[in-house]
């Protein structure tokens, strides 16, 4: 059973974290995505030791508010940062692979791992096709579809996902809250379907719940 570690702001969980960057380090988008960003540039830790990616994007061009790389990139100085490509385009998902992981899946060193008030993470969705994963072992990056704006995504495929070293799954607010509530459910139930919960079952990794209060 997973302990969940408190922290009264982003600053505090940065700084704990900070011995856990460098090499390939995998972001979630949304809201917790600017404050943790925020938090490492405020403690000079971004400073070229981590290639930083994302494990899905929009398809929306990176000066759009809802580009998962456009909200932090302009603080993610000298750091390699690998954007997830903003199009359906066959060229540059294969040029992002390439970049990532040769040939095979990738293996994130750390992944900071935010979830849904529906239980997805990444842009895989309860219920959506891109959660599959039967026959599709060597399948890592696929096009995913949220029902809500922006609706198109890439997203990394749980198999990719679950390889990673190290996860740390990212909370935001109060554990009343509904999303406190999906993320209670996934980590008590051994029957949820969440893909959050999925995720938890079949890491291969060392996880780490933190949830911010602020
Ligand atoms: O669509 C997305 O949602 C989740 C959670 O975002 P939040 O704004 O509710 O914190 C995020 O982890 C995922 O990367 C993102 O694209």
């Amino acid at each position: 059973m997973h302990k969940i570690k408190k922290y009264d702001s982003f600053a505090g969980l940065a700084k704990e974290l900070e011995a856990s960057l460098g090499g390939l380090v995998v972001l979630s988008g949304g809201s917790t995505l600017p404050p943790l960003i925020q938090s490492f540039n405020d403690l000079g830790a971004l400073n070229g030791k981590t290639t930083w990616t994302w494990n899905d994007e929009r398809l929306v061009s990176y000066e759009d508010p809802g580009s998962n790389f456009g909200t932090v990139r302009d603080l993610l100085g000298e750091d390699d940062l690998v954007p997830l490509p903003f199009a359906d385009n066959e060229e540059m998902a294969s040029g992002y692979m390439q970049c990532i992981s040769e040939d095979s899946l990738p293996e994130a060193d750390l992944l900071l791992l935010g979830f849904g008030d529906d239980g997805h993470i990444a842009s895989l969705f309860p219920g959506s096709e891109a959660l599959e994963t039967e026959g599709k072992d060597t399948e890592w990056l696929v096009r995913a579809t949220a029902s809500y704006e922006p609706k198109e995504r890439w997203s990394w495929t749980m198999n990719a996902l679950t390889r990673s070293k190290k996860t740390v799954v990212l909370f935001k607010g109060s554990l009343d809250s509904d999303k406190g509530k999906i993320l209670s459910e996934a980590l008590e139930d051994p029957n949820c379907t969440y893909p959050l919960a999925r995720f938890l079952r079949t890491t291969k990794g060392e996880v780490s719940i933190c949830q911010v209060e602020a």
